[in-house]
């Protein structure tokens, strides 16, 4: 028998776009509920039920409410597309190449927390730099962001694509999260191995998909003798042996007069940069990836396929 997957939420952003990802796929049967029934909670706790693995693509209440449905079933696993769960000790977060032991844990994991698009690219630049020794206690990280306004779901999508839209957006590029409370910075926090909530200021952009996360750190601040090849070094090591995060060699970099937060947009990759001059006194850490690729359908699909090979 095949493993049967439902995507409660398949009719929003996240949900569509692992649809996609799964069409033409005959190793699983998709569970599928139709759009005008979205939310029929009748009809929902029955597909829940009846899956092996369900995907949550919900807002935060709705998914806590689909964990509800599943309560007395021991044998549905869960990936939860949500903010919902992804600091609860009691479920695997779902990002792969934090650690070696990663794709293990997701594997045998019951209830697995897909990561938010934002932390996915920050947690890649930063825990390495923890586990290395080089980002010290107490370092006052920062992180800036711009993303694709997909970002936001269906409800950013009208309001920035529809004029008519009684809350429409014209800006080109604007930034938010203002009050620095953003629902990703405990996350951050916690998987990013920081002693301090980082300052995050995240940004939208007039582009369906992508996303930039930067971190900037001064050297001097760092273990002693970090240098920028030193970081840029830690970060190869760590991402060594897998497909999906790519390191960009300095050269590279060093060459790059811009980096365009769409250049991914599509795919279900990441790709790194350590940007700065040699013997220089900062670094400026750049992530690069699609905010609905490796940032939540890319990654609901890669944490699925690692469920499904346990
Ligand atoms: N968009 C992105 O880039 C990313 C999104 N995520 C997360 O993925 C989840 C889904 O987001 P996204 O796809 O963007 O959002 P959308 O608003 O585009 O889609 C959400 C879907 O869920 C449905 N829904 C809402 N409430 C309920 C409910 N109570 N019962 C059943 N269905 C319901 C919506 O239906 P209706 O049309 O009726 O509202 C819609 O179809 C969120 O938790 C989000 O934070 C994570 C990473 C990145
Ligand atoms: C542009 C935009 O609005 N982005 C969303 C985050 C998208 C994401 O990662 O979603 P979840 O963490 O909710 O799953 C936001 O800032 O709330």
């Amino acid at each position: 028998m095949k493993p049967k997957i439902f995507i409660d939420g398949e009719h929003g952003t996240t949900g569509l776009q692992i649809r996609t990802r799964m069409a033409g796929r005959t190793d699983v049967e998709l569970l599928s509920i139709p759009e005008a029934e979205r939310r029929n909670a009748a009809m929902r706790e029955d597909l829940l039920n009846d899956a092996d693995i369900a995907i949550l693509c919900l807002p935060d209440d709705a998914s806590r409410e689909a964990v509800s449905m599943v309560a007395g079933n021991n044998r549905v696993r869960i990936i939860d597309t949500s903010t919902a769960h992804r600091v609860a000790p009691d479920w695997a977060y779902g990002f792969a190449e934090m650690d070696k032991a990663q794709p293990e844990k997701i594997r045998e994991a019951r209830h697995v927390a897909n990561p938010g698009c934002y932390p996915t690219g920050a947690i890649a630049l930063i825990r390495p730099l923890r586990q290395a020794g080089i980002l010290p206690d107490g370092y006052p990280v920062t992180v800036n962001a711009v993303s694709g306004y997909t970002g936001g779901g269906k409800q950013m999508i009208a309001q920035m694509e529809d004029e008519q839209n009684p809350d429409h957006i014209s800006a080109p590029h604007f930034l938010y999260g203002l009050t620095l409370k953003h629902k990703h910075v405990p996350e951050m926090k916690m998987h990013g191995l920081l002693e301090r909530a980082p300052i995050f200021s995240p940004s939208v952009g007039r582009f369906p998909q992508g996303m930039i996360v930067q971190v900037p750190l001064y050297l001097d601040d760092l273990a002693a003798g970090a240098t920028l090849e030193s970081i840029h070094a830690a970060l190869v090591e760590h991402y060594a042996g897998q497909s999906i995060v790519e390191v960009a060699p300095l050269a590279e970099s060093a060459q790059l007069a811009r980096i365009d937060a769409t250049e991914l947009a599509g795919k279900d990759t990441m790709k790194l940069f350590v940007f700065g001059t040699s013997g220089g006194t900062h670094v400026n850490l750049v992530a690069l990836l699609d905010n609905l690729g490796k940032g939540a359908s890319g990654a609901a699909v890669q944490n699925m396929d690692l469920m499904l090979s346990a």
